[in-house]
């Protein structure tokens, strides 16, 4: 396991402090759970919360449904108001909180125990767009407030149903009638890692289509294959996904997560796609001088604050947003840098490990109104 992230060692809560003065007190990795309805997402914390995998996870989840008859050490059950948090201590050192509502009130409550556990799982509803909770938690950390200061963003998970999968994206619509965009397309545009569960259930060539489906969304998430989301917490856990550099275009199959000649295994590349609104687009990004790297930063601000293509000030392009973005760029003098945007939210920031990474950069954009106009303006930066 190539996990480099270690897990922190977490140390005494200090003192709340109210400036925004430097905390040295490591934070906590959240990875957060979305996934389509019935998809598997309780069968993917069930096996966490039972299995000997070494991780000291609290996991929050909606409800402890079937999962209630784990094996738990102490009960203790919570009740403040309205609100009613229980929380189980596991056989394999794992927490288990389960929440009716919101989750952030549960991770409130959740980081009293700080130093019980050294990764969180948030498990959202079948319906909810990850996009907000990710913005949430996701921030560089000198601006980091509350929560955010206590709290780092692993990864987003989504889990999509191989069976039921394509024609969830297919007639997924927005609750929302302003929306372009439906929940369980934000949720695979949002998604750091994709699980297709339940490929017992479906011919292989449905679940290659799928997968194809599922990468034309989101070119820049790995895709593992799962029967029963059977998969080593290696691979979701620590993963960082918001330091590292993407993974694009890797398929990755569970089955042969100890091959890695399987993982790497490579599919052609969409460089655009629409899907009911949502669309995406891969841009091969050569070497750049660091002015075009000031360049491109400029560009990618205007884009996801101004929702406008840069000099492009008359002929806005209709419904331009960016849910999520991920680039890796390579600069003339060696140095790479990594791309990390959830919404308005952007970071450029140097890799601190240029070992093994490709010579050419990537760019991928997920959101809407993403067309070749997009292409053309992102190019006359580093053309110029
Ligand atoms: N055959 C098969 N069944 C599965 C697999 N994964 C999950 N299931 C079954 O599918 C059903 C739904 O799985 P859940 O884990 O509850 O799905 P979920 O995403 O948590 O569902 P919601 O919370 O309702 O959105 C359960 O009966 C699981 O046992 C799989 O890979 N293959």
């Amino acid at each position: 396991m190539d996990n480099e992230d270690e897990i922190p060692v977490l140390i005494e809560h200090q003192e709340e402090s109210t400036g925004s003065q430097n905390d040295q007190s490591p934070r906590v990795p959240l990875t957060i759970i979305c996934g389509f309805l019935g998809a598997g997402k309780s069968t993917l914390l069930k096996r966490i919360l039972t299995e000997q995998h070494g991780f000291r996870i609290a996991v929050i989840m909606n409800e402890f449904g079937d999962t209630a008859d784990i094996e738990a050490k102490t009960i203790n059950v919570a009740s403040e108001g309205e609100e009613s948090e229980e929380f189980l201590e596991l056989a394999n050192g794992c927490l288990c909180c389960s929440i009716k509502d919101t989750g952030i009130a549960a991770i409130e409550k959740l980081m009293q125990r700080k130093g019980a556990f050294d990764h969180i799982l948030l498990e959202t509803t079948g319906l909810a767009d990850p996009g907000p909770i990710a913005a949430l938690f996701w921030h560089n950390e000198e601006f980091a407030t509350g929560l955010g200061r206590d709290i780092s963003l692993d990864a987003v998970i989504c889990v999509v149903d191989a069976v039921f999968g394509p024609q969830q994206m297919e007639e997924d619509h927005a609750s929302d009638a302003s929306d372009t965009v439906g929940e369980s397309l934000r949720q695979i545009a949002g998604a750091d890692i994709i699980l297709l569960n339940k490929t017992d259930l479906a011919s292989t060539e449905s679940v290659t289509s799928t997968a194809a489906l599922l990468r034309g969304v989101n070119p820049a998430a790995p895709i593992y294959r799962t029967v029963r989301a059977e998969i080593d917490v290696g691979k979701l856990l620590g993963v960082g996904a918001y330091a590292a550099p993407p993974a694009f275009s890797y398929q990755h199959d569970a089955k042969h997560e100890n091959d890695h000649a399987h993982e790497h295994e490579h599919a052609p590349e969409p460089t655009h796609y629409e899907l009911r609104g949502i669309s995406s687009l891969l841009v091969t990004v050569p070497v750049l001088s660091r002015p075009q790297l000031d360049a491109l930063d400029e560009w990618v601000r205007t884009v996801l604050w101004e929702q406008r293509l840069p000099g492009d000030v008359d002929v806005p392009v209709p419904a331009l947003t960016v849910l999520r973005c991920k680039g890796l760029f390579v600069l003339d003098s060696g140095a790479q840098y990594v791309l990390q945007g959830v919404r308005s939210i952007y970071e450029i920031a140097e890799a601190g490990d240029v070992l093994g990474l490709p010579d050419v950069g990537k760019l991928v954009l997920i959101g809407t109104g993403l067309d070749a106009r997009v292409r053309e303006s992102l190019e006359k930066v580093w053309a110029g």
